[in-house]
């Protein structure tokens, strides 16, 4: 998907970019490629890749959550790496107020530099892990209308670094690839414990690869209890589960 293309898939779905957000993503994609040159930050590299599994996958979220075009709006982005799905729907939708949470600062800083060259207002980062951002003393618990993640742990796990960070009546929206089905069974439990709900599974599948792909909406209900998240690491080494 060359950048022409993306801006027409992106419209037949009603998203109009202008030329000023293109040109952000001309900008986006030539820092991507830069920085990797120096450390890890994707494999893929491609431009018409970057535009399609990175640029055109983390603004899907958009064509399910209506949540997204209405503004204003707070996201937390959970391990947002490069800054997806985050950065490319700020870009697309310029009044989102985004805050990005990663626990490699190379990837910080390396988002710190590319939000400055593309000039984004309403972009804070921080370099922290989702076990403590979202602990029960901090400010960012249970203060964001959406927190979104893609590619960062399966579900049981990803709900448990999640779901205290959304408000209540807000939503944690994850990208899954094929496998969401099986994730979204297996992490029903953790995500009841966790205040929350699935709300939707939407598949669908990528333009021009056929990819598998899944939007699962989760709805928070209820406030997470005070000893989610565990400490670092556990929630990964130990999901919550159903008791036999
Ligand atoms: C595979 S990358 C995915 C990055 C991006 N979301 C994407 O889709 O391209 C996973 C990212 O999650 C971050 N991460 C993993 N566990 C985390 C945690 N507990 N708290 C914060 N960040 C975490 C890693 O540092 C990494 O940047």
């Amino acid at each position: 998907m060359n950048p022409e293309e993306f801006k027409q898939a992106l419209a037949a779905k009603g998203i109009t970019l202008d030329a000023h957000q293109m040109a952000q993503f001309a900008t986006y994609y030539r820092l991507l490629i830069e920085t990797n040159r120096q450390f890890n930050l994707t494999t893929i590299t491609d431009e018409a890749d970057v535009y399609l599994k990175h640029f055109y996958d983390s603004i899907t979220p958009a064509f399910y959550v209506a949540a997204l075009r209405e503004q204003p709006l707070t996201i937390c982005d959970v391990g947002a790496g490069a800054g997806f799905p985050s950065l490319p729907l700020k870009i697309a939708f310029p009044k989102l107020q985004v805050t990005i949470v990663d626990s490699l600062n190379k990837r910080i800083n390396f988002l710190n530099e590319l939000i400055t060259a593309l000039d984004l207002t309403g972009v804070q980062t921080f370099h922290d892990r989702a076990e403590t951002f979202a602990g029960k003393k901090s400010v960012h618990r249970e203060s964001y209308d959406l927190v979104t993640a893609r590619a960062v742990a399966r579900l049981s796990v990803l709900s448990e670094l999640c779901l205290p960070l959304v408000k209540v009546g807000g939503q944690m929206v994850a990208l899954k690839a094929a496998n969401a089905r099986t994730e979204t069974a297996e992490g029903d439990y953790a995500v009841q414990q966790l205040g929350g709900q699935l709300s939707a599974d939407e598949a669908f599948t990528l333009p021009e690869t056929g990819d598998a792909r899944h939007i699962v909406v989760i709805d928070k209900k209820r406030p997470s209890p005070k000893r989610y998240p565990r400490k670092p690491g556990t929630p990964a080494k130990q999901p919550l589960t159903a008791p036999e």
